[in-house]
């Protein structure tokens, strides 16, 4: 390619941008047009709420939809994210707690989902962002839910059982691990490995061919390990792209964890009702008397009317021994005319039926 060629694709892109940036500048005023049309619409006494979550969802969908390349409809969509996270930052700004420390895939989960422009608070246990929310410390929390390799995170499903909580979204995030140290460590001199539980269960195969010797230590996150290591001689820690980033670590091995499609749900959690979209989930709470059929009970009205379940789980119910609940995800609103007829049934033979919320499917 000529100088020249380059020079005149550059006065291009330089014009282009231009316009891009009217363009956003446009679409940000008309966010806070928006503000101004919700505070105006307020009855006496009324709260406004400004984030909303089935606007998001069609806003992405639509620019999946319309996108023609050559950049990827997730690219396009998470560059949408962005912008409408920093118009939705002008009409209020967000804040958002997460199971933190700094760093942890609950924090790249509150960003994947949100974007970047909310104010976000990590807390040090799953529990304490129940409370926060809870507290109305924070408009929304970020706590994670399932794992495709390990399964529930009962942490959190039992937090919904002493919380009153609405979820108003989820997101699934690929999670990658990498072997990290600090600036003084060697491959043949590391003693001990940090990383949360469920990450070093997630890696465990190639821990065991790689390092069967060494000892593995499991702490409250896998940020918290990347920080440990940060000072120490000697160790290594098992975590993710932002933690890895976050202390400066380097990557002895990268992608260790044993399955390619390692993928964590997480759920967003606050006071707020979600309108239906069209493309939606609602996760409830069952807990059937103990008694032999229950089960099959509580699963015959979703076949009856070919509703798609996504996941149920159990967990004991923490009120009497050997009784348990169902957490039960499916494809519907709780609104849907079908879902309403459904979820009456199913209060009629359960001991207690509560809905967590119904929420967009996740986009990106
Ligand atoms: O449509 C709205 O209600 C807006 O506030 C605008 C907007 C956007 O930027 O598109 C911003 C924040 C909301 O969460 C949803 C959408």
């Amino acid at each position: 390619m000529s100088e020249q060629e380059l020079k005149a694709l550059r006065v291009r892109i330089d014009a282009l941008d231009t316009k891009v940036l009217e363009l956003i500048s446009e679409r940000a005023r008309c966010a806070q047009e928006v503000a101004r049309v919700k505070m105006a619409s307020l009855a006496e006494g009324e709260v406004p709420v400004f984030y909303r979550p089935e606007r998001e969802a069609q806003v992405l969908k639509r620019v999946m939809e319309r996108n023609q390349g050559p950049l990827g409809n997730e690219e396009m969509a998470r560059l949408f994210r962005e912008i409408m996270s920093s118009c939705l930052a002008l009409e209020q700004p967000l804040k958002v707690a997460y199971l933190g420390p700094e760093g942890t895939f609950t924090q790249a989960a509150a960003m994947k989902h949100f974007g970047h422009a909310v104010i976000s608070k990590p807390m040090a246990a799953i529990d304490e962002v129940f409370r926060e929310v809870a507290a109305g410390a924070v408009n929304f929390g970020v706590v994670p839910v399932e794992n495709s390799t390990e399964g529930a995170v009962n942490h959190t499903l039992d937090s919904f059982l002493e919380h009153d909580m609405v979820i108003c979204g989820e997101v699934e995030l690929r999670i990658h691990h990498h072997l990290l140290v600090g600036e003084n460590t060697k491959t043949d001199s590391i003693s001990r490995i940090y990383s949360h539980a469920q990450s070093l269960a997630q890696c465990r195969k190639w821990l065991d061919a790689h390092y069967p010797n060494v000892e593995r230590v499991a702490v409250s996150s896998n940020a918290e390990a990347a920080k440990r290591v940060k000072g120490e001689w000697n160790s290594a820690a098992i975590a993710g792209d932002m933690a890895a980033g976050l202390y400066g670590l380097t990557r002895l091995a990268e992608k260790i964890e044993d399955r390619p499609d390692n993928s964590t749900r997480f759920l967003m959690i606050g006071s707020q009702e979600v309108p239906p979209t069209g493309d939606d989930k609602t996760s409830i709470i069952v807990s059937m008397s103990n008694k032999p059929g229950a089960l099959h009970e509580l699963l015959v009205p979703f076949h009856d009317n070919g509703i798609d379940l996504t996941r149920i789980e159990t967990r004991p119910s923490r009120s009497g021994k050997w009784t348990y609940v169902f957490f039960i995800d499916f494809v519907g609103h709780h609104r849907d005319p079908l879902i309403k007829g459904v979820l009456e049934k199913i209060s009629q033979e359960a001991v207690a039926l509560k809905v967590l919320g119904s929420y967009p499917k996740a986009v990106l």
